[in-house]
């Protein structure tokens, strides 16, 4: 997560070391191609990044959630030719079973919710940040895994569910000291595309394919977009008109192209509105491009994306009324987003808002002589009770070594043992910031 190591896209090769020799030689400690290690520098800026996950989660009163990071495959078995799924991570366990580490948290959530059937009681408001994976050839390089902050509103139909979404992930980055200024949101509606197939007698069956194409419209050149397309079966006056639509950029050209009672028109103007009261109208733009490259969405899509237009998507989501049901569920209506954490490192690292983390404690408790340890002891677990973080000393350090530790970690205090002070049962304690001196009785500490 560290801006070096999640930017990364291009994974390290195998150490200088190779491959675990017969020799007793070191190990290859890299990590599996593909996946990274936290250490601790690493960890804490992922901590803190999952912390404010949760903090606007909580915020929102969404409940947390997990599930296994393998699920079997079936869970990922669709037909429209997305990346996320020709590109799993998948193998036959012993049992012989087919499984898949999870591309996606979405699939899982829905399992969930059709396990807990009738006990759920609607809505749900559901949150999870996960490790999610993909099996890419390395000709690529890019990373094989990343986490995932989850959102998701069970069992709402109406667009009131979408502007709670739009709404936690603008906290999020307000929280994070992004602005309007910085992302943008675009927002569009799959029903839009809906009725523009509808006017050109396409088959439902080819409305996924057709959005995971169209997906690519802004990655892949339009020529490649309209192959395609036609290679699905679609006349070439059907794509002229698709990509012709994809053009909107207004809500009044919308509505003039599919009239204001298109359910479409009517949703996004719903969701416009309920975004001036929520007060962040001006982070999002209606564009009709967006589709996402999930096959089941079916309603309002959505993503966030650097306004500098250097990096890739930030977020996205969008409502998917149909997931449930084909998984044999009853149809029960559904909106969520996904929200990686590699992308956000990069535009904070670009926007100078990466925090600084440091590995701190309050108190290093330091014994002059190894047989006060146990009494070191006494005096650490006091603090600790008292919600102190503490580092004791450990090894047969002189003070010189004790005062560069506590440097290191900020400590606030160093807490000696020395054995004159203990047998008048106290202990001297050093301000490490007015570097003031005094012998503590043992309960003043
Ligand atoms: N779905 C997915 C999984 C892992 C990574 Br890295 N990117 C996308």
């Amino acid at each position: 997560l560290s801006a070096s190591a999640t930017t990364q896209e291009s994974v390290r090769g195998p150490s200088q070391a190779g491959p675990p020799s017969t020799d007793g030689g070191v190990i290859d400690t890299s990590p599996p191609r593909g996946t990274r290690d936290f250490p601790p520098e690493d960890m804490r800026l992922r901590t803190w990044l999952f912390n404010n996950f949760r903090e606007v989660s909580s915020l929102f009163g969404f409940e947390e959630i997990d599930f296994p990071v393998l699920e079997s495959e079936e869970l990922y078995i669709r037909k429209a030719g997305e990346e996320i799924t020709q590109q799993l991570y998948n193998f036959e366990d012993k049992g012989g079973r087919r499984v898949t580490l999870r591309p996606e948290l979405t699939p899982s959530l829905a399992r969930l919710v059709l396990q807990k059937g009738k006990s759920a009681s609607l809505p749900l408001k559901w949150f999870a940040i996960g490790q999610c994976w993909r099996y890419e050839r390395m000709t690529r390089g890019r990373r094989r895994e990343h986490y995932q902050w989850n959102m998701d509103i069970i069992g709402i139909p109406g667009v009131e569910a979408e502007a709670e979404l739009l709404s936690a992930i603008v906290a999020f980055f307000s929280k994070l000291g992004i602005t309007s200024s910085d992302v943008g949101i675009k927002i569009s509606n799959r029903k839009v595309l809906q009725e523009v197939l509808g006017r050109s007698v396409i088959p439902e069956s080819s409305f996924a394919a057709v959005c995971v194409i169209v997906d690519k419209i802004e990655k892949i050149p339009r020529a490649e977009v309209e192959k395609e397309l036609t290679a699905l079966g679609l006349p070439v006056e059907a794509v002229d008109t698709i990509l012709r639509a994809l053009t909107l950029r207004s809500l009044d050209d919308l509505e003039e192209l599919l009239g204001s009672d298109n359910e479409a028109v009517v949703e996004l103007k719903q969701l416009f509105e309920l975004a001036r009261g929520y007060g962040f109208e001006d982070w999002l733009q209606f564009d009709a491009s967006v589709v996402r490259g999930l096959a089941y969405y079916t309603g309002t899509v959505f993503e966030a994306f650097d306004r500098t237009g250097t990096l890739r998507a930030i977020c996205g989501g969008g409502r998917y009324d149909k997931l449930l049901s084909t998984f044999g569920g009853v149809d029960t209506p559904a909106c969520g987003f996904g929200f990686g954490d590699a992308v956000i490192v990069e535009l904070l690292k670009e926007k100078k808002l990466l925090p600084e983390l440091n590995h701190e404690v309050d108190d290093i408790v330091m014994p002059l002589e190894e047989e006060l340890r146990p009494q070191a002891a006494i005096v650490a677990a006091r603090l600790r009770t008292q919600g102190r973080r503490v580092d004791v000393v450990m090894g047969n350090k002189k003070m010189k070594w004790a005062f560069k530790h506590a440097e290191r970690l900020q400590a606030k205090r160093m807490v000696i043992l020395g054995s004159t002070e203990w047998t008048k049962g106290s202990v001297r304690v050093k301000d490490l910031s007015s570097r003031e001196e005094k012998d503590l009785p043992l309960e003043e500490l």
